[in-house]
């Protein structure tokens, strides 16, 4: 039965264009019960309250699908996907697509893999280690139809970890809090050398806290040159969010 936290949800998501089923917001409230009760042993969000996960960690993951067509991608990998943002939430939402998650933290993939279990997740492919060198490998390198980063690092940092998993003709969607034109500015050499051409900001607020939102689009116009990714510190030094 829906309640109305749920009920809200899916309004807000079916405003959207984004139809989620009964069974879709099952496997939603597990999520939500799994990340309350593993939260009290690890660290992964410093946001409990119920409504707010549906807010501020769902319904913002979610809005990804507001701004690309996501139901035309296949292969996506969330970089620095700690509890699961947004890599979980697409999955559950669309369900085609094989989702891959690159987070450098073991706790939080072992995390996953209990979620993804529970919530009987197909096509999900967990992996412990850095995007620099997971990124080195093949199937991983150029590999991708979408990858997205939502609060990991600076826009020149994220160009790096995440611009090497974009296939030709790809995207990169790197998800803001706070306007990101100074960090897209500071960035614009290493979007070059990485093969990345700058699409679109998109920018919204996000509903009842009405804070504000930037999704970064990126297109990956080459493929990426042989000396990146650069070894682990190579990277240039950019402070975490
Ligand atoms: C602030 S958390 C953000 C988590 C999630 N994306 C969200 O929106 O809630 C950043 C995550 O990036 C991971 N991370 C940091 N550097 C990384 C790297 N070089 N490669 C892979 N993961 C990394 C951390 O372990 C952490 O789980």
């Amino acid at each position: 039965m829906m309640d109305d936290i749920q009920d809200h949800f899916s309004s807000l998501l079916k405003e959207q264009g984004i139809e989620v089923s009964a069974a879709q917001l099952e496997q939603f409230e597990s999520y939500y019960r799994i990340l309350v009760e593993w939260n009290q042993k690890m660290n992964l969000t410093g946001i409990t309250e119920r409504d707010q996960v549906y807010t501020k960690h769902f319904y913002d993951s979610l809005s990804l699908a507001f701004h690309l067509d996501v139901k035309s991608i296949s292969t996506l990998a969330d970089i620095g996907s700690g509890a699961g943002f947004p890599g979980i939430p697409l999955k559950i939402a669309f369900p085609h697509i094989k989702l891959t998650i690159v987070d450098s933290l073991n706790k939080r993939i072992q995390f996953l893999k209990h979620v993804s279990e529970q919530l009987g997740l197909q096509q999900v492919e967990l992996i412990h280690g850095r995007a620099e060198e997971v990124a080195r490998k093949l199937p991983y390198r150029d590999g991708f139809d979408l990858v997205t980063a939502r609060a990991v690092a600076r826009m020149t940092l994220l160009n790096e970890f995440c611009l090497p998993f974009t296939r030709v003709g790809g995207q990169f969607a790197a998800m803001k809090g706070s306007d990101p034109a100074e960090e897209i500015k500071e960035a614009s050499r290493s979007l070059k050398e990485l093969r990345g051409k700058l699409k679109k900001v998109h920018s919204f607020t996000l509903p009842v806290e009405e804070s504000a939102r930037h999704i970064v689009i990126i297109d990956k116009t080459a493929a990426t040159p042989a000396k990146y990714p650069r070894k682990p510190g190579m990277a240039v030094k950019s402070p975490l969010l």
